[in-house]
């Protein structure tokens, strides 16, 4: 028993992107994907899943709001097709996608409900990958020329703007690990597209600025936390590599204008080197207003000789884990906050992803989902606890608002908080739709797990 308090004007929210729920893939006018692509490709996608449909999303969106309405949510998070805008990824611009997201938007504002918009969350258009995505730097180009245009577009409607998500997704596990799409397996293309990221990320804030765009701007890098497994230094310095590889990589060129020498230094003796042109840094370096962050697990690590990327090995400590595998570490959430605020100060965070993969099926209309109701409230609790130690926190949103498709799992993996049957489209407010309700409602709630 123990009240988990938090501030008055902490925002709450939930979290969804464009290719997982909105479906209406060849609607309108909107062009092909990497996704549409990636997922047409046979054994990328579990049972050869794909966001043709997804939860419908594109057509009942009003139903989606009402359950965002109900639930009391203050930001919704969403992300905007890029193709769906500029079906070949730059020039001609698809009205009737454009007219989709003022409906969306316009019906958020009329319920209440704050805009959060993310730019790239992923689908970038087809006919960009066809000219090399985003290992080309003209593809920087066209997403300064997207999100000028989206700025404009809906200046005084959204106000809360996120240039990409996840970084580390779009350059390390889908052009190295190979997971994502496109599906690519080189270090070097990998982290050369992790550099262009950034950069598109910087110039699409200094545009944010010259158009005096009413509103604040920042990006979403999703983040984990090793722990060393002893005080051992080779331990300390391997766990410090894979944390480096989502904070400090995604973040120092953002807060100190240069990339991590000990990430460089490493990445140079696997055969990698820096692609850095002048005036890049200067333009990842703009000042940005909130950082997002995504959180979903950590775990104990140590020093393991040519294991892995980073001479790493994580160990089983017998954590509880999630229905996607991964492990229960609201401990490595805190640590990793903590971790981020003494390495750039407080800077104003809003988590803007995180929560449980949890396949509880409906059973005479209601979705028992308890364990995700534990892992909220152990994450949350770890949450407070960062605050409490000083990590500037604005916001939390939980991904995710519905079930969705979970890109390489397809359907297979539910982080919802409203279950989704795939085949009927029917939405089912799950047990924790209800505690998160009433957790925002109260502003608190007890740590009963
Ligand atoms: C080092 C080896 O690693 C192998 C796999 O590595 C990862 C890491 C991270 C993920 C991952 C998935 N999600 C959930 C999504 N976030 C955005 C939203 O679209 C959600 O669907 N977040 N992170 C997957 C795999």
């Amino acid at each position: 028993m123990a009240i988990i308090e938090f501030p008055k004007d902490m925002k709450w929210g939930a979290a969804t992107a464009s290719y997982q729920v909105e479906g209406g893939a060849f609607e309108d006018g909107r062009g092909a994907s990497i996704w549409d692509t990636f997922s047409r490709t046979p054994g990328k996608v579990l049972n050869g899943d794909n966001g043709d449909v997804a939860c419908d999303t594109y057509h009942r969106y009003e139903e989606d709001i009402k359950l965002m309405k109900e639930l009391g949510i203050d930001s919704y998070r969403f992300s905007v097709a890029w193709p769906r805008i500029f079906p070949n990824g730059r020039g001609e611009v698809n009205q009737p996608g454009v007219d989709f997201y003022h409906r969306f938007v316009d019906t958020l504002l009329e319920n209440g409900i704050e805009p959060m918009c993310t730019l790239y969350h992923w689908d970038l258009p087809q006919a960009l990958q066809d000219e090399g995505g985003w290992a080309n730097r003209s593809t920087i180009d066209a997403f300064v020329e997207y999100s000028e245009f989206m700025f404009k577009e809906f200046q005084g409607k959204i106000k809360n703007w996120i240039t990409l998500n996840e970084p580390w997704c779009v350059s390390f596990l889908s052009n190295f690990i190979g997971e994502h799409a496109p599906g690519n397996k080189d270090l070097q293309l990998a982290t050369d597209i992790s550099h262009h990221l950034m950069v598109a990320h910087g110039r699409s804030v200094k545009a944010f600025r010259t158009l005096k765009i009413d509103g604040q701007i920042g990006y979403a890098p999703n983040v984990t936390w090793k722990e060393p497994f002893s005080n051992k230094q080779e331990d300390i310095d391997a766990c410090k590599r894979e944390v480096g590889w989502f904070v400090e990589w995604f973040m120092d060129p953002v807060f100190k204008g240069s990339y991590p020498q000990f990430m460089v230094d490493w990445f140079e003796s696997k055969g990698v080197k820096m692609n850095i042109q002048d005036g890049d840094l200067q333009d990842i370096s703009q000042p940005i207003d909130f950082l997002g962050i995504n959180y979903y697990t950590g775990n104990v690590a140590r020093y393991k000789e040519n294991s892995g990327l980073f001479d790493s090995e994580d160990l089983d400590m017998n954590y509880e884990r999630t229905d996607i595998g991964w492990p229960i570490y609201p401990e490595g959430f805190y640590k990793v906050l903590t971790y981020i605020t003494e390495l750039y100060g407080q800077v104003p965070i809003y988590i803007t992803e995180n929560g449980a993969c949890y396949n509880d099926e409906a059973e005479n209309g209601r979705v028992k989902d308890q364990r995700r109701i534990t892992y909220l409230q152990l994450h949350l609790a770890a949450l407070k606890r960062s605050m409490d130690s000083g990590v500037n926190i604005k916001g939390y949103l939980t991904w995710s608002l519905m079930d969705n498709f979970e890109w390489a799992f397809g359907y297979s993996m539910r982080f919802g908080i409203v279950h989704v049957d795939f085949r009927t489209l029917v939405r089912t407010k799950k047990d924790s739709y209800y505690w998160y309700k009433q957790t925002l409602e109260n502003g608190w709630f007890d740590l009963t797990y």
